[in-house]
């Protein structure tokens, strides 16, 4: 488990810049020396953003985006196609622009099982395992230090069997989802969380100090070689 670093961005725009130049970084050094990279992408404002400008980044396809593996932190159990699937997002703001084929996506609730996000869970579990070793984990945080769907005091963040579980009576909409757990999470190579603006500062902040997991999810989301907090001012206030 790797201790958390911290980086502080000027902006929410500049972080995600920053955080999309980190990532084509990574990917070109993961193929370098496996030939492969593995992704794991999270839905919300940041996480797409950070899609968004990976697409026009100039050094963009030193990545081999035909050998990189793309799956989901956590996503929203809803029909494909919908616009508030995480999917959706990040094909619109990426996928669909690159030459991707290794995409690795959380059954819809019109998908194969139906409207049942416990056999959906179960499916990716069955993805998911072997567990591949994530090259770069994506994260948001909430505002009450949720990560991926691991809300506090949640059965879900205190899962320690199983790498991915449904999520029902999300505080955030849409309230049933899909998410990897904190064992899932803890087997990334690097884990970074990114967030932005005043509101997620308080979290932020009990998560850097020690806060429980079970108070603070985004507190257990570390990886085996690095955890990196990349923040812009806002979110960076109360440290
Ligand atoms: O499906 C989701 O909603 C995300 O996985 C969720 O965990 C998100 O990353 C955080 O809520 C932060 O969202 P923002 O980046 O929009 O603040």
């Amino acid at each position: 488990m790797s201790r958390p670093e911290v980086l502080v961005h000027r902006d929410g725009d500049l972080l995600a810049a920053a955080v999309a130049a980190r990532l084509i970084t990574a990917l070109v050094d993961a193929q370098r020396v496996r030939g492969v990279a593995s992704l794991v992408l999270t839905g919300g404002r940041t996480g797409t953003a950070v899609l968004e400008r990976l697409r026009g980044a100039s050094a963009r396809d030193a990545v081999d985006w035909s050998r990189v593996d793309v799956y989901w932190g956590d996503e929203r159990f809803l029909p494909a196609g919908h616009p508030d699937r995480n999917e959706t997002q990040a094909r619109a703001a990426f996928l669909d622009h690159v030459p991707v084929s290794r995409v690795h996506a959380v059954e819809p609730s019109d998908g194969r099982f139906g409207d049942d996000p416990d056999a959906a869970a179960a499916a990716y579990a069955a993805v998911l395992d072997p567990m591949p070793e994530f090259d770069v984990f994506l994260l948001g945080v909430g505002e009450e230090g949720h990560t991926a769907s691991l809300f506090p005091s949640s059965p879900a963040v205190l899962e320690r069997e199983r790498t991915a579980v449904a999520v029902r009576d999300c505080p955030k909409p849409p309230p049933t989802r899909v998410s990897l757990t904190l064992p899932a999470i803890r087997r990334a190579r690097e884990v970074w969380l990114m967030t932005t603006g005043e509101a997620k500062a308080e979290a932020v902040a009990a998560a850097l100090a020690g806060a429980s997991e079970v108070d603070i999810p985004a507190a257990g989301a570390t990886g085996t070689g690095r955890t990196l907090w990349l923040l812009d001012t806002a979110a960076a206030a109360d440290l």
